[in-house]
């Protein structure tokens, strides 16, 4: 039996030798390459955090003392030793959740994978539990570097400093990266510390070396160690934590289970808020993932354990032909810049970046302020276009309204991974998007449906200079393209079927390809229907209302929320506009999803063409068979 297997409780750590500490560590990274190359997952940042989660474990005792891990996508570990080891079904239904969830475990805490909220929660952990009389429990919060730079942890920090007789230590794994290189003057911060410790260690040599040669080396001795305090005042290497009123521990090597007890031990005697900063490696300990430049493996779909390779290279998608696109605009328009809050390349724009370096800027986890740095942007003559999945716009939602809308600043924003995304559980599904736009003055949102459609819709978008702009598209491979057989005003017809079209389907966005379906089953129970997709679907398009006017049933399909969706802003623009012609919404209900794949969930909440065409035709029927069939305006001739 291998010493994971053995691992049940983190109790059972304790009994084991730094020398075994070791063997466990390889067996776990062993046992992530083998498990994670067969599922996908969160590999990179996992494979660095394997001695620092054991000295945590060891150390603290989970899960009376809490430990609170920031986004939750390297708690991989963690599970491990806290009695979860079947990862033949990582991130899929039924099997374990790619991060913290509590219906697995007592020792998961948040399981919100959006970052940066790692240190609020233990900081309303330490205050409850101070105030519960439980002053003995430790509260930990694990954060990365790039989790750091989120204005939520510093809001957090300003608080924690406050409470210098709470037990809070926070593990600061500092790996130098998001996905990619971490940026800005925090990152600094931490470099300038890391590289304070390789300068401590050339002291300790020159002590050892300079001191044991006599007056001469004394003397270079002397000058070294001026030099060093000459440093140390400039970069104030503690400065920024210790100014706060929060002690400082580190840099420690992440990788050193029994230097990183050492530091937690002090810390979690000390009694109030310190940080210990680990240095770790993404990806440590695999090759592929230590020597990949783009980002350590943060995130890998099925791959050859051996070389890292996908098994199945991932196909042309939605990403891609945004990627392109913003380059031919960025061409043609000097004005168009890009923003990114820590996902250059996830997101499409490292083309871009390529091409014009200048006119790229990624802000750190920091979508809010990328926002309002948008804002700022517009009115100083730029047109930026801020590119995030779907999930992250919801940080930034006050600053759209109110500093984008409000000051009707042309931004543009797209939105990567809209809709279902399935396998990264309830905190990322992109499905709030159109709720809450909705109820911004002024903004405009295009779903497009397919390549062409979102060349078009992006190069309409940063056509817009006096409002806010929206593009939301999902994530994964492009379906086929779907030509549109007409134009109605602004709305493209996508099919008619049967004589007299008795209901009206909207697809939104790729649902039009679902809503096409729907079309061509009702056709088939001999309804006839008129399949558009409005394109710009927020606020509500005229040419829609005129269209819905000329039907009996209006049936719209959405991949986002059905509560306060189009759908509804489309009922609730026929009934401003006194048209009494029924809606019947299909979207995302109103809930959070548990982690499955895009068409389980699809099936689950009955967004398939042949569910929505059979509630359609019942509802046909049921006004058919009411008394009194609504009279409607039938298109001249
Ligand atoms: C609010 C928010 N924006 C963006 C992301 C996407 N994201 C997930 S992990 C990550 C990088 C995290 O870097 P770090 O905290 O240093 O952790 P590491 O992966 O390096 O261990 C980003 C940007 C997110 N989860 N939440
Ligand atoms: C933790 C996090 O927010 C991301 O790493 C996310 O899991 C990536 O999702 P994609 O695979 O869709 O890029
Ligand atoms: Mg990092």
């Amino acid at each position: 039996m291998s010493y994971l297997e053995r691992i049940r409780r983190p109790a059972d750590l304790r009994t084991l030798s730094t020398p075994e500490l070791e063997v466990l560590a390889k067996e776990i990274r062993d046992f992530l390459v083998a498990s994670v190359s067969r599922t996908g997952g969160h590999l990179g940042p996992n494979l660095g955090v394997v001695e620092l989660t054991l000295a945590v474990h060891r150390v603290f005792d989970s899960p009376a003392e809490h430990i609170v891990f920031d986004t939750g996508h390297q708690a991989y570990v963690h599970k491990l030793l806290t009695g979860r080891q079947d990862f033949s079904e990582l991130r899929q239904r039924g099997g374990v959740s790619g991060y913290p969830s509590r219906a697995e475990s007592d020792h998961d805490v948040v399981e919100n994978s959006h970052a940066s909220t790692a240190l609020s929660w233990a900081d309303g952990i330490s205050k409850a539990n101070q105030l519960r009389g439980l002053h003995h429990r430790s509260v930990v919060a694990v954060i990365g570097d790039g989790a750091l730079t989120g204005g939520m942890a510093w809001e957090a920090l300003n608080n924690i400093a406050e409470g210098q007789d709470r037990s809070l230590v926070i593990v600061v794994n500092d790996n130098g990266r998001s996905y990619a290189p971490t940026i800005g003057g925090l990152a600094h911060h931490l470099d300038a510390l890391r590289t304070t410790r390789s300068y401590e260690k050339v002291l300790d040599w020159g002590k050892r070396t300079l001191q044991r040669s006599g007056t001469p080396g004394k003397v270079a001795f002397d000058a070294l160690h001026g030099m060093k305090k000459g440093i140390k005042d400039v970069i104030a290497p503690q400065g920024l934590f210790e100014g706060l009123g929060i002690k400082y521990i580190g840099p420690v090597d992440g990788h050193d289970v029994a230097a990183m007890e050492t530091a937690l031990a002090r810390a979690k005697a000390f009694g109030g808020p310190v940080i210990v900063h680990a240095i770790t490696e993404k990806g440590r300990g695999y090759t592929p993932a230590e020597t990949d430049v783009a980002d350590r493996f943060h995130a890998v779909g099925v791959i050859h354990p051996e070389t890292g390779l996908p098994v199945a290279p991932s196909r042309f998608g939605w990403t891609s032909v945004f990627a392109e696109e913003i380059v031919e605009i960025g061409r043609r328009r000097s004005d168009v810049v890009a923003l990114t809050a820590a996902m250059l390349a996830p997101v499409g724009l490292a083309p871009f970046a390529e091409e014009f370096p200048d006119r790229v800027f990624d802000v750190g986890i920091a979508e809010q302020h990328a926002v309002t740095s948008a804002a700022g942007m517009a009115y100083a003559g730029l047109h930026p276009v801020v590119a995030l999945y779907a999930t992250f716009l919801n940080r930034g939602f006050d600053q759209v309204l109110m500093d984008v809308a409000l000051h009707r600043a042309g931004v543009t924003f797209v939105l990567d991974r809209a809709g279902l995304t399935g396998d990264d559980g309830a905190s990322h599904n992109g499905m709030w998007d159109m709720a809450l736009l909705r109820t911004v003055p002024g903004l405009r949102l295009a779903a497009p449906r397919d390549e062409d459609t979102l060349r078009a819709e992006l190069r309409e978008a940063v056509a817009v200079d006096d409002a806010p702009t929206v593009l939301r598209y999902p994530k994964g491979a492009l379906p086929q393209s779907l030509p549109a057989v007409g134009r109605q005003g602004t709305v493209d017809v996508l099919a008619r079927h049967g004589g007299v079209p008795r209901v009206l389907v909207v697809g939104v966005g790729v649902m039009a390809h679902t809503a096409v379906e729907v079309g061509a089953a009702l056709d088939a129970q001999g309804i006839g229907s008129t399949v558009v997709d409005p394109r710009w679907v927020l606020p509500v398009p005229t040419d829609l209302l005129s269209l819905a006017r000329q039907h009996d049933l209006v049936v719209t399909v959405e991949d986002g929320l059905v509560t306060n969706g189009v759908g509804s802003a489309v009922r609730d623009a026929l009934a401003a506009a006194g048209t009494d012609v029924p809606v019947r919404s299909h979207g995302i209900p109103h809930a959070f999803l548990e982690h499955a794949s895009r068409a389980q969930l699809v099936e689950e909440h009955h967004l398939r063409g042949q569910d929505i065409a059979r509630e359609a035709a019942s509802a046909v029927a049921a006004l058919t068979g009411a008394a009194e069939v609504r009279p409607v305006d039938r298109p001249a001739g």
